[in-house]
């Protein structure tokens, strides 16, 4: 599917069709969601969606996960007229930074920190990033914000899948993401339907 086009009849998760596949090999992600992050009506519908179980809840702060988290992140703090605090991964923060280790997908061992002024007991904090595979960079994240006393609202991603860290935190925490249910089984499977039309 054209990467700016949007159809007429905007369906659930219409823009997931958008994502685009892994065409480099196993030492990178199964798909790249970015390319929905072209088209503003995808984007703007994403965010809805992602923040659509949120609509009770008070939210204070909306935190973002290096890289794309970023993106889908401030897009959400904007529509909620919220800020943004960034966890970056490690050795970018010029100020004083808590840090946390974990592994992700791709089985390597990383860092991510977090700046120390910002965030505080009783603090409600929306967590955003683009994709849940092994949960390993989203349980970290969650505890950078834990351990400066602030409260996790809820996670939001593109997709959790149902790994064991991805279930972990859906048994442990409000969350959201953009998946219709008929679609799960594919993210789980690592492979879309959608992916035909990438064909060349
Ligand atoms: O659930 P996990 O197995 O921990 O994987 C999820 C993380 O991996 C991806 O980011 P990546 O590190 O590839 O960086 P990017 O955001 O810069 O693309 C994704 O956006 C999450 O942050
Ligand atoms: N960006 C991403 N896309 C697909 N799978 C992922 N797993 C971790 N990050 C991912």
């Amino acid at each position: 599917m054209d990467a700016l086009a949007v159809p007429t009849d905007r369906g659930k998760g219409w823009y997931l069709s958008l994502m685009a596949p892994n065409t480099k090999g196993p030492t990178f992600a199964w798909l790249d969601p970015s390319r929905l992050y072209c088209n503003s009506q995808a984007l703007s519908d994403c965010v809805k969606d992602l923040l659509c179980p949120f609509q009770k809840e008070a939210i204070d702060l909306v935190v973002g996960i290096d890289a794309m988290g970023f993106i889908l992140g401030s897009a959400v703090a904007t529509t909620l007229g919220k800020g943004f605090l960034a966890i970056r991964k490690a050795g970018h923060l010029c100020i004083q930074t808590q840090s946390q280790e974990y592994s992700d997908y791709s089985g390597r061992e990383k860092m991510m920190e977090v700046r120390l002024d910002v965030l505080s007991p009783g603090l409600q904090v929306l967590i955003v990033d683009q994709w849940i595979e092994t949960g390993g960079t989203m349980k970290a994240a969650i505890k950078l914000v834990e351990r400066q006393g602030a409260t996790v609202v809820g996670v939001a991603a593109v997709a959790i899948e149902n790994s064991e860290g991805g279930k972990w935190i859906k048994e442990k925490y409000k969350y959201s993401h953009c998946i219709p249910e008929e679609l799960q089984s594919q993210i789980d499977k690592q492979y879309l339907d959608s992916f035909k039309s990438f064909a060349s």
